[in-house]
Order: structure tokens, then C-alpha cells, then sequence
């Protein structure tokens, strides 16, 4: 046993570390001792591509969040800044800092989450497929170290193109034989955020009190809002419905083109990853009740992922919802969002199985 004297010595010398990234062993154990004394019961959550657009906000979030105890931020760049700037919040979670391939496992090791936001965004005129030829890789070297070290975390994929990285997230871990369908989650929240959003500006409402469905996936005409469904129980014209279905399908490509080569969505991302992360763990606590969409492995149509409507519980998506009653509108976007889907589906499929 150490004195209490010597725990905070320890503990400054290891924040002396200027990139407070990954210290030696032994100091990390003193860390985590001294942690221990006063540290908040919570989950470790990981987050791989913790320094890009999307992965920086959402670090700050994740680090203001009750549930979260541990807070590791993985990326291939930048992630001692990141870290060093994260951890002066004066909130529970403890932060540590893992950079490049070399330190992979030890951002991974004894994770219950792992959110993904590495890989390349979209410049304008492309589409969410044509990142698939660099973020393929990325998502199967990440998985590999998923499998590897932390096979029973829930994993929220949010690396584009979601309709084929789910698949390949799946292959990996069943190459492994460490996969859990309920475990595996693509996020397609931004989705459901965007339609509350344009949705209550419709109906005259404030969106915090509007729940849009949207299934299917997460590109163009696989982003399929049931506004037969929204709650409150509203109804829309066939313009309103036109405009509104094109615009939360287009959403991404909206901020693309805004943005100017300056990348994607990041903000309102992180808000919904967030949201759906947090939504994540309150399932893992035993929360009853907690219904998010996501893309999963699913029986809900004859492709083997879709979007909808899940139950998150202790072990993950416990529960698929139907897509439930559809009017004619919604039905042909269903044939148009199948049709896509498959062919993104096998795609990420055949990456690893070829
Ligand atoms: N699912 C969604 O709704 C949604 C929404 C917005 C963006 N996205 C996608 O999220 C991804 C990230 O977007 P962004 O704007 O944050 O991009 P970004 O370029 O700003 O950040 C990506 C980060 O990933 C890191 N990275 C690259 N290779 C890595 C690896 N092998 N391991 C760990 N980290 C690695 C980069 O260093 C960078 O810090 C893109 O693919 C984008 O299309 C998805
Ligand atoms: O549109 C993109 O490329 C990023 C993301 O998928 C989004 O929906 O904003």
C-alpha cells in the first residue's frame, strides 16, 4: 500500500506527461489506484478517430456525460492534444490518450463502448460509396482490434458508408468468432435528428417534442422517413411530404455543399452520436424502454441489415421493431431503398470474404 502522500505524487508526475497519452505501466496503475479512491462508478467508453471533426466534439460530449467513467480517445493523429485539452474538464470521466496502430490495444482493452468516427468525410460531388475504398480498411483494422481486445463491447459505427461498413464490421467479427449481432450498431441517428428537426419546422413545433422513424439506411433513397408515423400524430400534404423526404435524405449532402470542401457534418454528428451513445448505455444499465433507430443485422425485410427502430438493453439491440403500417409513398421508397441497399451490403460483405 502506498501512502496517501505518495498516490498524489504519482498522480502529478503522470499528468506532468505534456501529451498525458499512454504512460508507462507503472504510472498508469498509480493513476488508475488514485482514480480509484474517488472515481464514479460509469463505463469505459473508447472513441477511435477521437481527433477529426466529429471525433473532437464528441469527446468533449462523452466527457460530460454522468455514465461515462473512462473516456479513451484513439486516433492516428492529434490525439495527445486532444487529450491533454479534454481532460482539464472538471467532469468524472478519467481521459487517456492512445496514438497510432502501435497503441490500438490499449485504447481497446476492457471497453464496454466503442464509437467510430475514423476515416475520410466527403468533399462535394461525391457520394457517401466513394469514401468505401479508404474507410474499408480503416473500420476492418479497427474491428480486428475490437475482436481482439474488448470482443464484448457494443460497437456505434458511424465511418461512411455506414450501408457497407456494418457488413464489414460483421464479417471481421465472424471471422474472429467473436460477433454478436445485438452488439453491433450502425448510427444512422443524424438521420432521425435532421427529420425531428425539419419536421417540427413544418408543423410549427419545437423538435424536442417530435420523434420521426427513419429506416432503411444511411445514403440518398436508403434514408427512408415514415412521416405516416410521426408522433404527435400529424398529417402532411403530398408536397410537404415530397420536400421533406428529399431534404432529410439530402441533409448530408446540404451541409457537404455548405461546408465547400471543408468536410461533412460534424457538429450535429457528434450531438447525435451522443445521443445515441447515451442512448446505448442507459440499455447497458438496465434502463427499460429505450428505443432508438439503427442500422442492424435484421429479419424485419429479406436484406440481412436495415434500419429501424430497435430496443437497447444490457447486451445491445435486445429487440427489432416491424416497420409497421406504411402508406403508398413510403412503400415505393422501401422498393428503391432495397434496391440500393443490397448491392452496398454485399459490397462490405465481399471486402473481407473475397
Ligand atoms: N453515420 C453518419 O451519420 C455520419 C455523419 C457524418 C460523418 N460520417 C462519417 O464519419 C467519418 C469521419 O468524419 P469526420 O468529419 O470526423 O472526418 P475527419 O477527417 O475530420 O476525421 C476523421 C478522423 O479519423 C482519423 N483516422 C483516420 N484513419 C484512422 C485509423 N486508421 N484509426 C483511427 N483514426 C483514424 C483521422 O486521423 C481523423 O482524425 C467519415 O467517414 C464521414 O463520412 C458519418
Ligand atoms: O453526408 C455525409 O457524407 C456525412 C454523413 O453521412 C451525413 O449524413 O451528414
Amino acid at each position: 500500500m502506498q501512502s496517501e502522500a505518495n498516490f498524489r505524487i504519482s498522480r502529478i508526475s503522470a499528468h506532468l506527461n505534456p501529451s498525458n497519452v499512454e504512460m508507462g505501466e507503472n504510472s498508469m496503475l498509480e493513476q488508475a489506484k488514485c482514480r480509484a479512491k474517488g472515481g464514479a462508478p460509469g463505463f469505459k467508453v473508447a472513441i477511435l478517430g477521437a481527433a477529426g471533426g466529429i471525433g473532437q466534439p464528441l469527446a468533449m460530449l462523452m466527457k460530460m456525460n454522468p455514465l461515462v467513467s473512462v473516456l479513451h480517445l484513439y486516433d492516428v493523429v492529434n490525439a495527445p492534444g486532444v487529450t491533454a485539452d479534454i481532460s482539464h474538464m472538471d467532469t468524472g470521466a478519467v481521459v487517456r490518450g492512445f496514438l497510432g496502430q502501435p497503441q490500438l490495444e490499449n485504447a481497446l482493452a476492457g471497453m464496454d463502448l466503442v464509437v467510430i468516427p475514423a476515416g475520410v468525410p466527403r468533399k462535394p460531388g461525391m457520394t457517401r460509396d466513394d469514401l468505401f475504398k479508404i474507410n474499408a480498411g480503416i473500420v476492418r483494422t479497427l474491428c480486428q482490434g475490437i475482436a481482439k481486445c474488448c470482443p464484448n463491447a457494443i460497437v456505434n459505427l458511424i465511418s461512411n458508408p455506414v450501408n457497407s461498413t456494418v457488413p464489414i464490421a460483421a464479417e471481421v467479427f465472424k471471422k474472429a468468432g467473436t460477433y454478436d449481432p445485438k452488439r453491433l450498431l450502425g448510427v444512422t441517428m443524424l438521420d432521425v435528428v435532421r427529420a425531428n428537426t425539419f419536421v417540427a419546422e413544418v408543423l410549427g413545433l419545437d423538435p424536442r417534442e417530435v420523434s420521426v422513424p427513419v429506416v432503411g439506411g444511411h445514403a440518398g433513397v436508403t434514408i427512408l422517413p415514415l412521416l405516416s408515423q410521426v408522433k404527435p400524430p400529424c398529417s402532411f400534404t403530398s408536397e410537404e411530404t415530397e420536400y421533406l423526404t428529399k431534404r432529410i435524405q439530402d441533409g448530408g449532402t446540404e451541409v457537404v455543399q455548405a461546408k465547400a470542401g471543408a468536410g461533412s457534418a460534424t457538429l450535429s454528428m457528434a450531438y447525435a452520436a451522443v445521443k445515441f451513445a447515451d442512448a446505448c448505455l442507459r440499455g447497458l444499465r438496465g434502463d427499460a424502454n429505450i428505443v432508438e433507430c439503427a442500422f442492424v443485422a435484421s429479419q424485419v425485410t429479406e436484406l440481412p441489415f436495415f434500419a429501424t427502430r430497435v430496443r437497447l438493453g444490457r447486451t445491445g439491440a435486445e429487440e427489432i421493431f416491424q416497420l409497421g403500417p406504411m402508406n403508398e409513398y413510403e412503400r415505393a421508397g422501401l422498393v428503391e431503398a432495397k434496391k440500393e441497399l443490397i448491392g452496398s451490403i454485399e459490397k462490405g460483405v465481399s471486402f473481407i470474404s473475397k
